[in-house]
This record gives structure tokens, C-alpha cells and sequence, in this order.
């Protein structure tokens, strides 16, 4: 038995998990750390049952802050095992880094250096991977890439239409979320059999704070919404998703904008908070949909976006066997889902209303061509999955 302590550093959020894993898979906790800096966050953690051991809110200024509080707490936990091994969610790993690697200096300056490419996560990550070393010196510590999932996408998904000059600067679509695929994956696999999934045309749509869908063929990415940076593709809760590039330059030339107004803008000003002025939590919009219509206008244009790309991305698979609903909004969101699926018919995609009302495992109609899931995805545990190999692989 290896303990694994996760984390999951998000653009506003810190979830971690420590796993004891050898012939089994046990969570002995797993928390979060929500809305770094601003109001209403909560610092949350469960016990191995899921029963709740702390529920508080909490106000920090900035991930630093979160980090501290977290190891504070996990240090503080009397019993708590020493974790064998630390493994990261790094959200970019750049054209370098497609499989788990273990955090090294140099693979840390490496990462440093391509803290542009995603910075609304690699900085924060590289600053929770700095705490945790020193508060746990000599535990090895992992990065696992939400890129990495991505690399067997051919070059034509990835190919951006550039002067090879800029193209070789790395610039290209990467996709992300690719930790989340991968477990999704490993329980439809569990769930149908290796050899179907192997066989099926499967969209996986990641629909949480940042969202993206991805084409698997062959139980392999084929194509997906993100691009260069996980700011591109769908409407997020904060983010524009896919954006002409002319409008950055009207920004940039007309407005006078700088490059830091319009990166907080594109990232953290737009998408369902932009349009709605209100709120970006899709809960809140839903909530007041009925008498808003800025909020009404913010989720139309969310289901419109991703209708249309389980569109494209139906015709890069050509065709749909599978289509699953991940993530905070996809794994709680009715209203949403239901929302997504209407039009969408003549692909094969039949929602059963009660079994969509329900959240079952399962809610297309039987006669439906494509079987519609809904799947409670688990980066953690990925992570943990990917350190326990590595650190095994070490000890060899
Ligand atoms: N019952 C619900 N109905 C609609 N949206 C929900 C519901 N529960 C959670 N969400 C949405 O999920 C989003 C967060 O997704 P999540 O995957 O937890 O985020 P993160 O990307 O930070 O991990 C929030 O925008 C929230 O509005
Ligand atoms: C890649 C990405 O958008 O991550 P998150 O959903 O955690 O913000
Ligand atoms: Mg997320």
C-alpha cells in the first residue's frame, strides 16, 4: 500500500485527495479549497465515508494563501500517513511533455518557462509543487499534463493557420482536461468493456468552471474544443471560448488596451459572467433566468456553442456512438443538458426526460442510436492513479 496525496490546482480552486492505493483504490480524504480570491469560498473535506470532517467558509487573497491553509491543515490532521508520493494536475505541458514526469528542478524551470502558455493554472501549480516541497522535504513529487491525453491528435487538429515562424514558437491547438478523459475512459471501460469502447465514437463533454469537449476514436483523442491555452473553444463560466482574433486586435489598436487588461478580460470577465453582467455560476443564472434576460442570453448562447460543436466534432468522428455529460454543470445540470440535446435528433441523440431529470447513470431513450451518460469524472484520482505507477516504476 502507497499513500498518494492529489492535487488539483485550478484557475480558482484547490481540490485534493490522499489515496492509499496497492490492491485497492481507498480515499482517506479529499477536500477543496473554492473561489480563491474572492467572497464566498469554503474550505471543505471529507473522510474516507464521504462524511463531512470540516465545512467553513473562507476568504483567501490568492493561491499562496490556499496552499497554506490546505498544508496546514493536512499536517495539523493527527493519523494522517505520510504520503509516499505527491502527484500534480499541471494543466500545460507544452510540445515537450506528453507522459507523467517527475518534478525535477530542471522539469520545474521547464514548466516555469511555459507558465504563458496557461497562466491562469501553471503558476499557481508551480507554487502549490514549491509549498508542498517544503513543507514535505524529499517526498517525490509528480506532474501528471492535461495535455499529455491530447498528444495522439493528428496534425491537422492541431495545426493553427501561421506563419511557420510563430508555429514553431510551440503555437498549436493542445487541448485539455486531458486527465479527466483519461479517467472517464478507464470507467467506461469498466462499464462496457474494453474492446466497445475501443469500437466507439465518443464525445466527452467536460462542462465544469472551464469547458471543453473532446472527439475519442479508437479510445484515442482525435480532436477537441481547447486550443492553445484553456482560455479557447466553449463558452466557460469566466472565459470567451473561441473568439475572432480581430477582436483582440480592435482591443489592442482602437481601445488601447493592454495586454494584462485584455488577458483578465478574456479569462476572467467574460464568457457566462460577461454576457450575464451577473453571475458566473450557472446555478445563480438558472436561477434567475425567468426574470433576467441577460442571464437568459448567456445561457442560450452556452447551449448554443456546444450544441454546435458536438456538431463538428460528430463529423470529425463521423458519427456518434457515446456522447458524456462530465464535470460541475454536465454531471448536475438537468435543465442544461436537456437544453444541449434538443435539436440535436437527427444525430441519433434521444434525452429521456425523467432518467435526465433523475441524473441517472444513463439518460437516453432506449431506441436512441447514441447512448447519452452522465459520468461523475475524478481528476484526483487520475493523478493518483499516474503518481502510484511512476513511483512503482522508480522503485524498480
Ligand atoms: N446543480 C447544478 N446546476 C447547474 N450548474 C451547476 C450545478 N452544480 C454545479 N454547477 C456548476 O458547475 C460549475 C463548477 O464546475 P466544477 O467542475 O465543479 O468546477 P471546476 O472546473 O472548478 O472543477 C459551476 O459553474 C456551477 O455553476
Ligand atoms: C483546463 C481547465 O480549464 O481547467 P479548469 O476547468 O480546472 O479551469
Ligand atoms: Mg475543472
Amino acid at each position: 500500500m502507497r499513500y498518494i496525496l492529489s492535487i488539483n490546482t485550478g484557475s480558482s480552486s484547490i481540490k485534493f485527495s490522499l489515496y492509499g492505493i496497492g490492491e485497492v483504490e481507498n480515499v482517506i480524504f479529499s477536500g477543496s479549497l473554492t473561489r480563491i480570491g474572492s467572497k464566498g469560498g469554503c474550505f471543505s473535506v471529507r473522510d474516507t465515508k464521504g462524511r463531512v470532517v470540516v465545512e467553513e467558509p473562507i476568504a483567501v487573497p490568492g493561491h499562496e494563501n490556499a496552499c497554506i491553509h490546505v498544508f496546514s491543515w493536512l499536517l495539523a490532521r493527527s493519523g494522517m500517513p505520510m504520503p509516499d508520493a505527491i502527484g500534480h494536475r499541471m494543466v500545460h505541458g507544452g510540445p515537450e511533455f506528453t507522459t507523467p514526469e517527475i518534478l525535477t528542478p530542471a522539469l520545474i524551470e521547464s514548466l516555469e518557462q511555459l507558465s504563458p502558455f496557461a497562466p491562469e493554472h501553471l503558476p499557481h501549480a508551480l507554487k502549490a509543487v514549491k509549498h508542498a516541497g517544503n513543507q514535505l522535504p524529499g517526498v517525490l513529487q509528480v506532474a501528471c499534463f492535461d495535455t499529455a491525453f491530447h498528444h495522439t491528435m493528428p496534425s491537422v487538429a492541431r495545426l493553427y493557420p501561421l506563419p511557420g515562424v510563430i508555429r514553431n514558437q510551440g503555437v498549436q491547438r493542445y487541448g485539455f482536461h486531458g486527465l479527466s478523459c483519461e479517467y472517464l475512459l478507464g470507467d467506461l471501460e469498466r462499464l462496457e468493456g474494453r474492446s466497445e469502447v475501443l469500437q466507439e465514437k465518443i464525445i466527452l463533454a467536460h462542462l465544469g468552471h472551464g469547458a471543453s469537449m473532446t472527439a475519442v476514436l479508437h479510445g484515442e483523442s482525435v480532436d477537441t474544443t481547447m486550443g492553445f491555452s484553456p482560455a479557447g473553444g466553449l463558452v466557460m463560466s469566466t472565459r470567451t471560448g473561441d473568439l475572432d482574433p480581430g477582436v483582440i486586435l480592435f482591443l489592442l489598436e482602437q481601445d488601447g488596451l493592454s495586454p494584462e487588461v485584455i488577458k483578465d478580460m478574456v479569462n476572467r470577465r467574460s464568457g457566462l459572467l460577461g454576457v450575464s453582467g451577473r453571475s458566473n455560476d450557472m446555478r445563480d443564472l438558472l436561477d434567475m433566468e425567468q426574470n433576467d434576460a441577460a442571464a437568459h442570453q448567456a445561457i442560450e448562447l452556452f447551449c448554443y456553442q456546444a450544441k454546435k460543436h458536438i456538431g463538428a466534432l460528430t463529423t470529425t468522428l463521423g458519427g456518434l456512438d457515446a456522447l458524456v455529460f462530465t464535470g460541475g454543470i454536465g454531471e448536475h445540470s438537468a435543465a442544461i443538458r436537456k437544453r444541449i440535446c434538443s435539436g440535436l435528433e437527427f444525430l441519433g441523440i434521444h434525452i429521456d426526460e425523467r432518467k435526465n431529470s433523475l441524473n441517472m447513470p444513463v439518460i437516453s431513450q432506449e431506441t436512441g442510436h447514441v447512448i447519452v451518460r452522465i459520468m461523475k469524472t475524478n481528476e484526483e484520482l487520475m493523478i493518483a492513479r499516474h503518481t502510484y505507477a511512476l513511483l512503482n516504476e522508480k522503485k524498480r
